[in-house]
């Protein structure tokens, strides 16, 4: 095993820009990486404030660039030995850091803010290598890690109990402790977002992480690490440990983890309660989701096709919270479809990296595939395929082996369809017409999954008296997928279990102490 000090190779091909764009010569929208240039040959480990290379050649899979299809580099798993030392490291990191007051705390994450900030081009530009995604979306991505970073460093210090006064005297009080070493399991759709969402409010209490990206987009949870480290946090306090489902069941077991905060599919998110059961740990599960989006005659139509674009194409379609089950009402549904079309088609596909792209590539061949099976699956289920639904190659020809698709509008969809019914996780939007507002709140219910719910009216009492029937836990009127970090998002069935972001989050990363005191004597019945 070998431990290196500093992201050699990445910070020579960043310096040189960087410098330029300090002296004010080089523009902030030229980048330092494009598609296809970056190579991944730092460590992707890291804890006790390093860097760590792992030797686990029977365990190293290729990583692959989504826009390119070329492979980045080959990821080898933590293991037993690994995943321990991780926790050992945090662990150590626990003793110092739950010690710490909240203002110093706080003064550590704002410093850590403040570096992304500085470093918000960079991290986007490599978040973009890692996922496919657009660079636009990649900078709201790092605008969105640092503003939970900053919003938790704004509650660190505020963390308090309750004194409350009992007869003669006597009193109790209450302390609000941290859990200990948390983990935190990411998804690949929001890979340096996740690690800031789940890190954030934990460090926020005192608690030490292990971080385990999805091993598709391994490459950005270590620079939130560095930053940590730079910024002046305990070596141990954020440790990240690559690996897929065996190094996740390794930290899900390890007797000295409190807490496990994941986010992924369903499917996984059972697994992890179950092994959570064993030690009963504290567990957050931010699954997946088929949202529906509710449209009213009464809606500003504008509005409502840009809510509708902005839930299902974000990400290329891989957004947990999507509102991917639109139902019109009848009356506006040619014109909404016709709108709807015409600005889906005009979406720019082609290289992430490019300021005018507005769709990149989908994380991988086989789901990109998935996903055109789910097309192919509604054509011969009935729906009419509006738009889009094809693989997309690039003219640019180092594109052209990448993971693009065109983004598809669903048309004539019914209940009963696979389109409607499971979550594709791509960019394709499924169109479904309703007559009453009592029959769209119905079918928008009918789901196992309620994580987020839109709806679109000018009628105020209407969207009120809507969401509150709306079985979903991040409901919105007149948008969709906002997520600012000061109010909490989660899922509500099997969506979900706790809350990530806003101030209720600070219950779950702590503990609730109470202290009995006794100001007399004894009074023993025996
Ligand atoms: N609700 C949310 O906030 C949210 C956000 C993003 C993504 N998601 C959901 O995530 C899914 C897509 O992400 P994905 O494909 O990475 O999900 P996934 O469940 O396949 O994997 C998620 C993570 O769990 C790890 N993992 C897999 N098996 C494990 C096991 N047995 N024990 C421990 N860890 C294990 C993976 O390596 C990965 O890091 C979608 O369903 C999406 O809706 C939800
Ligand atoms: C910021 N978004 C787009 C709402 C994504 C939230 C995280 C879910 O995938």
């Amino acid at each position: 095993m070998k431990s290196y000090n500093y992201t050699k190779m990445l910070q020579k091909q960043l310096a040189v820009v960087r410098r330029l764009r300090s002296a004010a010569l080089l523009p902030t929208c030229i980048r330092s990486i494009s598609s296809g240039t970056m190579d991944v040959q730092f460590p992707l480990n890291f804890w006790s404030g390093d860097r760590v290379k792992i030797k686990n050649e029977s365990t190293s899979e290729p990583v692959y660039e989504p826009a390119t299809g070329r492979v980045l580099c080959n990821l080898e798993s933590c293991g037993t030995v690994e995943v321990d030392q991780a926790v050992q490291a945090a662990q150590s990191a626990y003793q110092t850091w739950n010690r710490m007051s909240g203002m110093e705390r706080a003064r550590i994450m704002i410093e850590a803010a403040r570096i992304i900030e500085n470093r918000r081009e960079d991290i986007a530009e490599i978040e973009v290598v890692n996922n496919g995604k657009s660079i636009t979306e990649a900078r709201m991505d790092v605008d969105s890690a640092r503003l939970c970073i900053e919003y938790y460093s704004g509650l660190a210090n505020t963390l308090a109990g309750q004194h409350v006064q009992l007869t003669g005297g006597s009193f109790a009080y209450t302390r609000r402790e941290p859990l200990g070493v948390c983990v935190g399991i990411g998804a690949w759709n929001y890979p340096f977002q996740i690690a800031a969402w789940k890190s954030a409010p934990a460090l926020a209490c005192g608690n030490s992480m292990v971080f385990k990206p999805s091993p598709l987009t391994p490459v950005t949870a270590v620079l939130l690490a560095e930053i940590y480290a730079k910024a002046g946090a305990p070596e141990g306090l954020f440790n990240v440990v690559q690996g897929g489902q065996e190094t996740g069941t390794l930290l899900c077991h390890h007797p000295d983890v409190a807490k496990v905060s994941f986010t992924g599919s369903v499917p996984t998110g059972k697994k992890i309660m179950e092994m959570c059961s064993k030690g009963v740990k504290h567990v957050t599960l931010e699954l997946g989701g088929k949202s529906p989006l509710l449209i009213f005659e009464d809606s500003d139509l504008k509005n409502a096709v840009n809510g509708a674009l902005m839930a299902n194409f974000l990400s290329q379609g891989q957004v947990c919270s999507n509102g991917t089950r639109v139902f019109v009402q009848r009356q506006i549904l040619p014109e909404f479809l016709k709108e709807v079309v015409r600005r889906t088609k005009a979406i720019e596909i082609g290289d992430p990296q490019l300021d005018s792209t507005r769709m990149g590539a989908l994380i991988s061949r086989p789901h990109l595939n998935r996903v055109l099976g789910f097309v192919e699956q509604a054509r011969k289920e009935g729906a009419k395929v509006l738009c889009g639904g094809e693989r997309f190659v690039p003219s640019d020809a180092k594109l052209s082996g990448g993971y693009y698709m065109t983004p598809c509008v669903l048309g004539d969809c019914s209940d009963e369809m696979t389109c409607v019914k499971e979550e594709i996780f791509g960019p394709v939007m499924s169109v479904l017409s309703f007559e009453t507002e009592e029959e769209a709140v119905r079918r928008a219910n009918a789901s196992a999954l309620g994580l987020a719910a839109g709806v679109f009216t000018s009628d105020v009492k209407r969207a009120h008296r809507v969401v509150e029937q709306l079985k979903a836990g991040s409901c919105f009127v007149n948008n969709y997928n906002i997520t600012p970090v000061e109010v909490p998002f989660g899922g509500f069935k099997m969506s979900g279990i706790g809350r990530e972001n806003g101030q209720v989050t600070i219950e779950h990363y702590t503990q609730m102490k109470t202290v009995f005191v006794e100001m007399g004597d004894v009074d023993s019945l025996f």
